[in-house]
């Protein structure tokens, strides 16, 4: 059965609001904004206005909101099969695509104009393009077609690093596209691990995610060679960019390492489902901590400590 919705039955306003709410798949929305703020924090170097941040946030939250309820609208017929995504609202019946399509595009030109009017027509265009890139670029080209679909479709989940950017300096330097080159090249590992519990499911409505295609050895080497380059590449923030300072380097390094080691552990054991999963939340864990690596190393307060702490050294 393809394309099908389960009968909708009468809701309370509350459980209706609860339905699209959960169109919009609000538990990947926060960290978006958290690398959204670690770029902010990096381009305001650790001074950022209150206001702007805020208007950035919430216009960020709707644009993936609604990224997020279109790609619900358009994967309704393989969510309908696969046991974890069944429940969803349109599967489920509880929202009809027609009424959740003029909620993602509420969404979206709220986003747009919000952003737009109270932060720069630049960081408006830049979520608007997460969307298009999300919905046309992975959902429609490649989530159907591609072992590498979230390779170049991971470039949307990069977006929201340029929008922070942006919203703060007003244009796109090298730093912004080394912060969307850093969760560009994380989202792989991020998500091979995820594909490594549950290839089953994708199996299972022909999604050619990578372990289904190539198998579960395969791709716990591509996650652990994935891994190893984004490492030695959080690092490039100090050098060459001398955008961050040795506080973070602790971070990246810190993080980094435990990041190779649950790498190399799920590709020694790439059967493994426990492995996978510990990998899945590691990585989620890792860019938290990197971003806020990101905003303390750039606080005006980290930067006296620095000044203070490398002025005794040299005196010593
Ligand atoms: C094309 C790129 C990406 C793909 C295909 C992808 C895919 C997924 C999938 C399928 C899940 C499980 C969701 C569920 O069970 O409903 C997930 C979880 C998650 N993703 Fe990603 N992801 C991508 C990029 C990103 C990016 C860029 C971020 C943020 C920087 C992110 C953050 C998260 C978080 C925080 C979760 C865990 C949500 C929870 O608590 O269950 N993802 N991802
Ligand atoms: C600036 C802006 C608006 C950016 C949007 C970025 C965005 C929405 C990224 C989300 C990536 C993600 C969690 C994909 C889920 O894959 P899936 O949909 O294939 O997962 P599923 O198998 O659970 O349906």
């Amino acid at each position: 059965m393809t394309g099908t919705s389960l009968s909708p039955r009468n809701e309370t306003f509350l459980q209706v609001i609860q339905s699209y709410y959960q169109l919009t798949k609000p538990r990947i929305i926060p960290l978006l904004l958290i690398t959204t703020a670690a770029a902010m924090w990096l381009a305001g170097n650790g001074q950022v206005d209150p206001l702007n941040v805020f208007i950035t946030l919430l216009g960020g939250t709707l644009a993936a909101a609604s990224a997020q309820t279109l790609n619900c609208i358009y994967d309704k017929d393989i969510d309908y099969e696969m046991q974890r995504t069944r429940k969803r609202p349109i599967p489920s019946g509880r929202v009809q695509p027609q009424h959740a399509l003029l909620f993602a595009i509420a969404l979206a030109v709220l986003s747009f104009t919000l952003m737009a009017w109270f932060v720069n027509v630049l960081s408006a265009l830049l979520a608007l393009s997460g969307i298009f890139v999300y919905m046309l670029v992975y959902t429609h080209w490649l989530k159907r077609h591609s072992t590498q679909n979230i390779v170049i479709g991971g470039a949307a989940g990069a977006i929201p690093a340029l929008v922070g950017w942006s919203a703060v300096t007003g244009e796109l330097s090298w730093t912004a596209w080394f912060l969307f080159a850093i969760v560009f090249f994380w989202t792989p590992p991020h998500f091979w691990a995820l594909a490594m519990m549950i290839c089953d499911d994708y199996a299972e409505v022909n999604v050619p995610m990578l372990p289904v295609i190539k198998g579960l050895k395969n791709t716990a080497e591509q996650v652990f060679a994935y891994t190893l380059f984004v490492v030695p590449l959080s690092f490039g923030l100090i050098y060459p960019l001398g955008e961050s300072g040795w506080i973070y380097g602790i971070f990246s390094a810190v993080l980094g390492a435990f990041f190779i080691a649950k790498a190399w552990d799920l590709r020694q054991a790439p059967e493994d489902k426990m492995k996978a999963r510990s990998m899945f939340k590691y990585s989620i864990l890792y860019m938290m901590l990197l971003c806020t690596g990101i905003v303390f190393d750039s606080l005006p307060f980290t930067r006296q400590i620095i000044a203070l702490v490398t002025d005794t050294i040299t005196q010593i």
